[in-house]
């Protein structure tokens, strides 16, 4: 592939549309390697990583999981095809947004290195498997919420919420919250009050999660004229909020070793989530300025860590005190 050069013209000062590829130059610069880690990328891979890791917990949490493995088998893959199906569409929404972004800029479709054409067949195929698989491996609760968190993240969020209000991710963070709960039902085929919990701890997580991010990248966000907290309502407001989900992500993230009885977990979530208040605590009481933004991106990718190792606790727990719900 040619290297890439980003030109600045005088109605593109920073060069980032000069990146967006062209027809000739897709078939020209066609490489098999870099075409599977744009599918790769197109389908937020590493973000599904992590939904369909929540889902596997909600799956072991639920009785009798390993007798029902097929069915457990079935909703992890379909999740993680339905979840790549919502990053796709997300996506084909948003190339001219992304072209825009810094940290979006290289995307295959902003870049033009995959069509929008190409883009929905994708999508649809993705889509299709999914739909398949859960259809035949588990039941129709599972298949019906599993379809509920693609429409929610790759339409409502994207299309209608993201470029409407402040609260975009809000509303948009319930469909990534769906996961553990569709794992539950998967195995139970019923709705149980634990997976309702965990669905409860991601939805209060996603803001502590994103708003970080968004503090970072907001000149991005206020040139692509897209309303996030940081640009409407400024930064202060902002870490105001970011502290305030972080202390409901704490308190709901100790729902579930009341619920369970697990210490082990109790233990882990108190310990990660004062850690987790601590850095909100932090950025908000720095000033404005470089060591603001870079302090951001840390509360930003520890609000991953925190997450994975919330639920990754939450088997442990139930592996070494084999409380009863197997
Ligand atoms: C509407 C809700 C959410 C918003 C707006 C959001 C936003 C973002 C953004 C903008 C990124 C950076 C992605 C990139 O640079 O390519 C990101 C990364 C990530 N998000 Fe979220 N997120 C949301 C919900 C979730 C949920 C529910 C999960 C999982 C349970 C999740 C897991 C992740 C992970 C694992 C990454 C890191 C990806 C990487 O390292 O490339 N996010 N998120
Ligand atoms: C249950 C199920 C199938 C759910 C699918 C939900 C899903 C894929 C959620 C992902 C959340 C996410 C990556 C938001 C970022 O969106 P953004 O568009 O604001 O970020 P961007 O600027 O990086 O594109």
């Amino acid at each position: 592939m040619k290297s890439h050069v980003i030109t600045a013209t005088p109605s593109d000062p920073d060069g980032l549309l000069s990146a967006a590829g062209t027809e000739a130059a897709r078939h020209q610069n066609f490489r098999p390697g870099l075409f599977l880690h744009d599918l790769w990328v197109l389908a937020k891979a590493r973000v599904v990583s992590l939904l369909v890791f929540t889902a596997a917990v909600g799956e072991i949490l639920a009785p009798n999981a390993l007798i029902h493995w097929q069915s457990a088998l079935a909703g992890l893959f379909g999740i993680a095809l339905a979840g790549g199906a919502g990053g796709v569409l997300n996506q084909i929404v948003e190339p001219d947004l992304d072209q825009h972004m810094r940290r979006t800029l290289h995307r295959p479709l902003a870049e033009g290195r995959i069509s929008r054409r190409g883009a929905i067949v994708y999508a649809v195929l993705l889509m299709t498997a999914a739909i398949a698989i859960l259809a035949w491996g588990t039941n129709p609760l599972t298949l019906i919420l599993t379809l509920a968190g693609t429409v929610g993240y790759g339409v409502v969020y994207t299309l209608y919420l993201k470029p409407s209000t402040p609260w975009n991710i809000v509303w948009g963070g319930l469909a990534g919250a769906l996961p553990p709960l569709i794992g539950w039902t998967a195995i139970t085929g019923s709705i149980a009050a634990l997976p309702v919990v965990l669905v409860l701890l991601v939805f209060v997580w996603t803001p502590a999660h994103f708003w970080p991010l968004a503090i970072n990248c907001r000149r991005d966000y206020a040139k692509a004229c897209i309303p996030m907290l940081p640009c409407t309502h400024g930064i202060d407001r902002t870490r105001k909020e970011v502290l305030n989900y972080a202390i409901l992500t704490w308190v709901v993230s100790m729902i579930p070793a009341f619920l369970t009885g697990d210490w082990i977990y109790g233990g882990i979530a108190w310990l990660s989530g004062a850690w987790f208040v601590g850095m909100a605590l932090r950025l908000k009481a720095l000033p404005e300025g470089q060591e603001m933004d870079q302090y951001a991106r840390s509360m930003f990718a520890y609000s991953i860590s925190y997450l994975f190792l919330l639920y990754t606790a939450l088997i442990l727990g139930k592996l070494v005190m084999g409380y009863g719900f197997f």
